[in-house]
């Protein structure tokens, strides 16, 4: 691993330069946090105009599932960091031009890896650390998928391999839902691995994503923090709320700090990861982990004294990171609500009544019913008051077709 430990001037010879693959929402203010240390900075998203294109020094689309694509473009830019924003890229890509010393991928390549397809993740996780996880198995037909359910047990949740954000998931209550699950799993899969997991549900009292931090200390050692835990409610497997701190007894905040070192350590480098997992009074299970900012972490833009994407920019270029706690918050999602391209939003100016809040809006060029196109913020003194506040402000925000 090379972090470059000076900066210099972008868009000249001196230039520290980062490419980003993936330059959605999280991507964006990853962007701003690198721009605002004079990074040279270069968005990659599969099609034009993404949140991050739009801050960027400069802005590529490629099919970042495309190995040779995605060669060409890191072989033109030649960036000091490499910075995946999402899951579907061309990983083995990356770890290929790691291994040759051609690139250094954040916050490594073999992490990129493992968590783009659920199985490298649980694997490792269950298989080799030895960490609490729901039961699972792994099928690759309709058939093995029946004996898969049947193992871990109803209900239980059926995922792609291959999917972020809920897309292709389904709970099963019984038998008679298999089928139906096995289509939903190959309709939202992101890469069509046709391949999916079996996990048993668990009964959680509450889930968590821990931010953990890995960056450099003044010996040059890797020093792990953790951020205080995010609450957080899905649905449908996608997040739409979510709240710092979240109350927890010290012996389960305990054990999901321990989880999130062993599987960090091993995944290595430096950046931040979004570890998820379930709570059930002292009982801690794993769920995965995103080897970067996580969707849920937005809450940080209003709560801690460094984002979770400033600690990324920071960690990544091996700076100091300060994971303190501001004020208590919450986030609530603004979805698009209409298909449409080019769409207005009515209500900011009334939302950002609402005492104690902020606004993000992506700029993303389409909008879909179900695609997140912005996050309202908000703190309070308590997290319930925060939630109220952030959900009133997001509320508010019309997404009008013009
Ligand atoms: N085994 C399980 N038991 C109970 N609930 C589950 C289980 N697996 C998933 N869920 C619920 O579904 C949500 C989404 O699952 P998961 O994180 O695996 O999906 P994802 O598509 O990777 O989502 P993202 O990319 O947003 O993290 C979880 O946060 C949890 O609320
Ligand atoms: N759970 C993962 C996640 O939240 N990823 C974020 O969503 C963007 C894709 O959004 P899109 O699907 O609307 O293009 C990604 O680029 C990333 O910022
Ligand atoms: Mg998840």
């Amino acid at each position: 691993m090379t972090i470059p430990r000076t900066l210099g001037t972008p868009l000249s010879p001196s230039a520290t330069k980062v490419m980003l693959l993936g330059s959605g929402e999280l991507g964006k203010e990853v962007i701003i946090a690198l721009q605002r240390l004079g990074v040279e900075v270069i968005a990659v998203d599969r099609y034009p105009n993404a949140p991050g294109h739009q801050v960027a020094h400069r802005a590529h689309v490629i099919d970042m599932t495309d190995g040779a694509a995605l060669s060409a473009l890191i072989a033109l830019e030649k960036p000091d960091l490499v910075v995946p924003e999402i899951e579907a890229i061309a990983t083995e890509t990356l770890v290929a031009l790691e291994d040759a010393g051609r690139i250094t991928c954040i916050p490594t390549a073999r992490a990129a890896l493992l968590t783009m397809n659920r199985e490298g993740i649980r694997r490792l996780a269950a298989e080799e650390l030895g960490l609490p996880t729901s039961p699972y198995r792994f099928a690759s037909s309709l058939d093995e998928l029946e004996q898969a359910c049947s193992a871990v047990g109803f209900p239980c949740v059926v995922k792609p391999v291959m999917s972020s954000s809920g897309k292709g998931q389904s709970k099963l209550d019984g038998d008679f839902d298999v089928a139906a699950a096995w289509e939903h799993a190959a309709s939202g899969s992101r890469v069509d691995a046709g391949r999916v997991i079996a996990e048993g549900f668990i009964d959680f009292d509450y889930e968590i994503t821990l931010l953990t931090v890995r960056s450099l200390g003044a010996d040059g050692a890797v020093e792990t923090a953790f951020c205080e835990p995010i609450g957080h409610k899905q649905v449908q497997g996608d997040y739409v709320e979510s709240w710092q701190p979240h109350p927890m007894s010290p012996v389960a905040l305990e054990r999901s700090q321990e989880i999130a070192h062993k599987v960090t350590e091993n995944l290595g480098g430096c950046g931040v990861f979004g570890v998820e997992l379930f709570v059930k009074g002292d009982t801690v299970w794993f769920s995965e982990v995103s080897p970067r900012p996580h969707d849920t972490g937005m809450v940080t833009m209003i709560t801690q004294v460094q984002s979770e994407f400033e600690l990324h920019a920071k960690a990544v270029l091996g700076l100091p990171v300060d994971v303190r706690l501001r004020a208590p918050g919450a986030s609530a999602v603004i979805y698009g609500q209409v298909d449409a391209a080019g769409i207005a939003f009515e209500g900011v100016a009334d939302a950002l009544r609402v005492p104690g809040t902020d606004l993000r809006l992506f700029g993303k060029p389409e909008s879909f019913a179900r695609r997140r196109m912005g996050v309202a913020l908000a703190t309070a003194d308590d997290i319930g008051t925060a939630r109220q506040r952030a959900l009133e402000a997001a509320a508010r925000v019309k997404p009008v077709t013009r």
